[in-house]
């Protein structure tokens, strides 16, 4: 008994000791921390799966004080980046000191640009980098503002010439989806006729709210790559995913090669990559977890995007109306919607960016420190240390909420993104896109299918907030992704004077 007490008491002493050590990883490397609970470290910080609060608590306590401070994650030190240069240099001029994100591989649709590391992830961007050119995303437009016209059909359907509330998020998600599936597939999804249709089902699966709690969330992400090396039989996709993305990339392909299809679609550009080099450019289940990262990344970050400017653009009438100008001067300069047209409308360009400044589709940035990383201090002292494998994060939230470079940054103005107020702010306060050689490579794509679905819809329909509706949208804490955890209902009524 008196034994069985000495090994508990020892083993508790021990335990203690370790956190109390674990915990003071930061201070003893000479970087702030928030002050981590003895036991408990950042738990309770840990409100949503994208960290948001935690990296915000950080951000507010030390911004301006320091360049980086530290918080955990469980039993993990993270760094958060406070400082505009220091981002800087860690995504763009260091960019070979950070160029991988922590990540986990398992499934064959994990071996996808946004999760492979190293030489794997220089090899396949370069290869995949002539896919999202000007010129490429040019050839697409036709495809694009063909589904965007199925968009407009559908409004007209569900607003009648009475007007409606609508449900928007579920709406552009249809819209997207389809897009995505036209210009990755050549196939119709039907998603916008069709809300049960597969492609829709399989994207509201991948992004649908677990039931887990949000901490054991965080801590299957944090710790994935262990628990799959300790053998333990954790599942990134379930089955049928992986088994619906192979199957629709092998059909694809199937097709085109034996009818000859050419579309000038992604299918198209990555057949040519898994052509070159006698077959050996792209192997069909590389191709396959490629055509997974679009979709993925692809169509949940331009629908929200969209939705959540309709959200401002109902709560701000005279930034609608400013737009709605700009889109029907250049629609009667061009006729119709080209290309051309659309690239001749900064302020629809400002309204996006300014959209994902207030929501951007990730909270954080993040890296991996490939070697030890010296950061001068300040004011000429002790330069302090990130040590090889440290996990990085980049605040994108907190520093698209900084006063000091968005003054009153909870309203809504598109006007901060004019070119001169660009000019004066820091290059890297900006992240909707991330920056630097590991920045959203559909970034034209993403722009491209938000911008045909808005002047589809603003052209021809007014946005308005519905009686009583809330002012502020709840995002979501569930998700990596920030998404609208409600949707996004409003108003819709047939704009009078129509410019066809
Ligand atoms: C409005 C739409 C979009 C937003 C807001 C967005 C945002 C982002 C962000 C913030 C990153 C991380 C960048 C970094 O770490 O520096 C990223 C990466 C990525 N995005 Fe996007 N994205 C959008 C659309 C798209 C589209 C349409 C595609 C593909 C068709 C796409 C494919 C990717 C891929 C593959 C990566 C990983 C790149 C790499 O690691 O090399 N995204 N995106």
């Amino acid at each position: 008994m008196d034994f069985t007490l000495l090994l508990l008491t020892s083993l508790l002493s021990f335990l203690l000791g370790y956190l109390r050590y674990r915990f003071t990883y930061w201070e003893l490397r000479g970087i702030p921390q928030l002050r981590p609970h003895f036991l408990f470290g950042h738990f309770f910080r840990l409100q949503s799966v994208h960290l948001s609060e935690l990296l915000q608590e950080t951000y507010d306590a030390f911004r301006g004080s320091a360049k980086v401070a530290g918080t955990y994650v469980f039993l993990r030190p993270l760094a958060v980046v406070l400082d505009l240069d220091l981002v800087k240099a860690v995504l763009i001029r260091d960019f070979n000191k950070f160029v991988d994100r922590r990540s986990f591989h398992g499934d064959t649709l994990t071996a996808n640009l946004f999760n492979l590391q190293g030489e794997e992830w220089r090899a396949l961007r370069t290869k995949l980098s002539p896919t999202f050119t000007s010129g490429k995303m040019k050839y697409m437009f036709g495809t694009v503002s063909s589904v965007a016209k199925q968009l407009g059909g559908t409004f007209d359907e569900l607003v009648g010439s009475q007007g409606a509330v609508l449900e928007l998020h579920d709406l552009m998600a249809r819209y997207t989806t389809d897009v995505i599936g036209s210009c990755a597939f050549g196939t119709g999804c039907n998603s916008l006729r069709d809300p049960q249709a597969e492609f829709r089902q399989v994207g509201r699966r991948l992004f649908q709210n677990s039931n887990r709690s949000i901490r054991w969330r965080i801590f299957r992400m944090t710790y994935l790559s262990s628990l799959v090396k300790l053998g333990l039989p954790v599942r990134i996709f379930h089955p049928d995913i992986t088994k619906f993305f192979n199957r629709i990339v092998s059909e694809t392909v199937e097709l085109r090669e034996r009818e000859q299809i050419r579309r000038n679609d992604f299918m198209d550009l990555l057949l040519d990559l898994r052509r070159q080099e006698n077959g050996k450019g792209l192997t069909m289940e590389q191709m396959a977890a490629q055509v997974f990262v679009f979709f993925v990344a692809g169509f949940e970050t331009s629908s929200s995007n969209m939705s959540y400017a309709l959200f401002e653009l109902a709560k701000n009438q005279d930034v609608q109306q400013k737009l709605r100008m700009e889109i029907n001067d250049s629609l009667a300069k061009h006729g119709k919607i080209t290309y051309e047209a659309m690239m001749e409308m900064p302020y629809l360009d400002q309204t996006i960016t300014e959209t994902l400044r207030k929501y951007p589709a990730l909270s954080s940035l993040t890296r991996l420190a490939s070697e030890d990383y010296e950061i001068p201090s300040p004011d000429g002292g002790d330069p302090v240390v990130l040590e090889k494998g440290t996990s990085v994060h980049i605040p994108v939230l907190a520093i698209h909420y900084d006063p000091e470079m968005y003054p009153e940054p909870h309203e809504f103005r598109p006007e901060r993104f004019a070119p001169d107020a660009c000019r004066e702010r820091h290059p890297t306060a900006f992240l909707g896109f991330g920056d630097g050689p590991r920045n959203c490579i559909g970034l034209r794509f993403g722009r491209m299918q938000v911008k045909v679905g808005l002047i589809t819809l603003l052209r021809r329909f007014r946005f308005s907030l519905p009686p009583g509706s809330p002012t502020q949208l709840k995002v979501t804490k569930r998700n990596v992704i920030l998404l609208p955890s409600e949707g996004v209902r409003l108003q819709v009524d047939p704009v009078e004077s129509r410019l066809m």
